[in-house]
């Protein structure tokens, strides 16, 4: 059954259409002396503000009886069941597993029954501890200045944001580059820059076959070959085994492209959640071990409040629905972040990748097509640098957007002086979506009444950041099981794929059979005429 086919989205649809016109946010707040106090919620190192939103306490009562309907319990206790809910693939969806401490934990009596966990959860420590090991040895070497991460998706995304993150908590004086893009300025200029007596190149690659990441490490290695052409073959091949590591659920291509260091990962780790896995070695590098496993200390916490605590104290629970109630009810197509961190500058990013490749889905587990709007468009920049660029928009365009605001109590060490006028700045944009301007001349009325969720962390330390990242992966797979969707599988990335293989192939063979007009002459204009 489709979700619109539920009694409750008959009932949220219901509700929304009695709506009256004039319902305010405004209005809400000043009839309604505890709404602060119901529409907020502290989750682990995450304090979450959600009365500024267009919803009341009948809209969230409706919106939880369609959790329930759409059994999302169930679902729940499946992914941490480690069923194969990723039906399509046939596959479980365990990332949590690999933020769980051996001795289980905070839901270490939760799945204690689950002996199927047992293996996994050895092979993710013994794993972990080998990785953190490595990360100390490169930590301690001090010929190695530069980290050169060859990933792409989920294999740069992870790492990038995190090693950003967590700037003020980077332990070494090494730097650390990202290449992902195909684009060989982005690989070109990283070369330009660093010495191959002092680069240790990590080729992050669950699948260790996708393209942009084959080409672009077949070229460092290229390049590391020729920078050390003097050395004897057996001497150039000692020096790859020493600067080049693996990290892929592939260790078979990892060891044919000449690999010898491989830390592996499973099947059962998405791409976009695998940040916790091998592929969070670039941040081990950085912060050290303690800190990394602080960051999988605080997303631990996040994953058993999800587990444990009542959906309407829930968190993930509570933003998913929101979400849904703006997808499907309000009609809102996207959804602004605006975190005032700097450190924070690549999270847009990371959620485009976690929220649209999980939910951007037309049809359901069944291959049937889901009837309502699934993902949103997410979006962003870091504050107060979108205040002068789009917030004029936010403020006075045609478009509700929800904004989703994030800031940090405590901002770190650089500085001090500024953090105030940056949060100040987050705190008054909030308000003045909501309040707006009805003084002055006609161009500069702001409607307000502009929905924001404000996220509060005490500071962006490794258990914040981690417990953050873990709320948006629950938050996803929560509207996931609302919309009937598998939030595991990317199907639409690979017919993009398919036919920039099949274009290459055509340019060898010069036959355009089929292709249509456009195509044949774009390709013509760029690469043959
Ligand atoms: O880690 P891999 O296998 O190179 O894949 C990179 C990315 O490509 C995708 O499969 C599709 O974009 C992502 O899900 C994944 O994170």
């Amino acid at each position: 059954m489709g979700c619109d086919q539920t009694s409750a989205w008959q009932s949220l649809a219901l509700l929304r259409s009695q709506q009256t016109q004039d319902w305010d946010i405004r209005g809400a707040f000043a009839s309604d002396a505890r709404r602060l106090t119901d529409f907020s919620l502290q989750a682990p190192h995450v304090f979450a503000d959600l009365s500024k939103n267009a919803w009341d306490a009948q809209a969230e009562a409706a919106l939880m009886a369609l959790a329930r309907e759409r059994r999302l319990e169930s679902w729940r206790t499946a992914l941490f069941a480690g069923e194969a809910i990723n039906t399509s693939e046939h596959r479980a969806a365990m990332h949590w597993l690999l933020r769980m401490p051996a001795n289980g934990g905070e839901l270490a009596a939760a799945l204690s029954g689950n002996t199927a966990l047992q293996q996994p959860l050895r092979d993710v420590h013994q794993t972990l501890d080998a990785m953190l090991a490595l990360a100390e040895r490169v930590r301690g070497d001090a010929l190695i200045t530069d980290v050169v991460n060859i990933g792409i998706g989920g294999s740069h995304l992870g790492p990038e944001v995190a090693v950003n993150a967590l700037e003020d908590w980077v332990t070494t004086g090494k730097r650390f580059h990202f290449v992902s893009n195909v684009d060989g300025h982005e690989l070109g200029h990283v070369l330009d820059k660093v010495d191959v007596r002092h680069t240790l190149f990590i080729v992050a690659s669950k699948s260790f076959t996708t393209a942009e990441t084959m080409l672009n490490a077949r070229s460092a290695r290229a390049w590391f070959m020729a920078q050390t052409a003097a050395l004897s073959a057996e001497e150039q091949a000692q020096a790859v085994a020493r600067h080049f590591v693996a990290l892929t659920t592939n260790t078979v291509a990892a060891a044919d492209f000449g690999i010898h260091t491989t830390l592996p990962f499973w099947d059962w780790v998405g791409g976009r959640y695998s940040l916790w896995s091998a592929i969070g070695l670039p941040v081990a590098i950085a912060v050290g071990a303690e800190r990394f496993r602080e960051m999988l200390a605080g997303a631990h916490a996040m994953d058993a409040h999800f587990v444990q605590a009542p959906l309407e104290q829930n968190l993930p629970v509570r933003l998913a629905l929101l979400d849904v109630w703006y997808r499907n009810f309000m009609g809102y197509g996207s959804r602004c972040m605006a975190a005032y961190s700097h450190g924070l500058r690549r999270l847009p990013a990371y959620l485009q990748q976690l929220e649209m490749e999980s939910n951007g889905k037309s049809v359901d587990r069944d291959g049937r097509p889901v009837r309502v709007q699934t993902s949103a468009v997410v979006w962003g920049e870091p504050g107060t640098n979108g205040q002068h660029a789009f917030f004029q928009m936010l403020h006075q365009g045609q478009d509700v957007v929800p904004v989703e605001f994030i800031a940090l109590r405590d901002g770190g060490k650089h500085l001090g002086a500024h953090h105030r006028s940056l949060v100040v700045n987050a705190v008054a944009q909030a308000q003045a979506l909501l309040m707006g301007r009805h003084d002055g001349r006609p161009e500069q009325h702001c409607p307000g009444n502009r929905p924001s969720t404000f996220l509060l962390l005490e500071r962006l330390d490794p258990a914040s950041f981690g417990a953050l990242v873990a709320l948006y992966e629950h938050r996803v797979f929560c509207s996931g099981v609302i919309w009937g969707i598998n939030s595991f599988d990317q199907w639409g990335v690979e017919l993009g794929k398919l036919l920039a293989k099949d274009l290459q192939d055509r340019i060898a063979r010069k036959d355009w059979q089929g292709v249509d007009a456009s195509t044949t002459a774009l390709v013509r204009q760029l690469l043959l005429d």
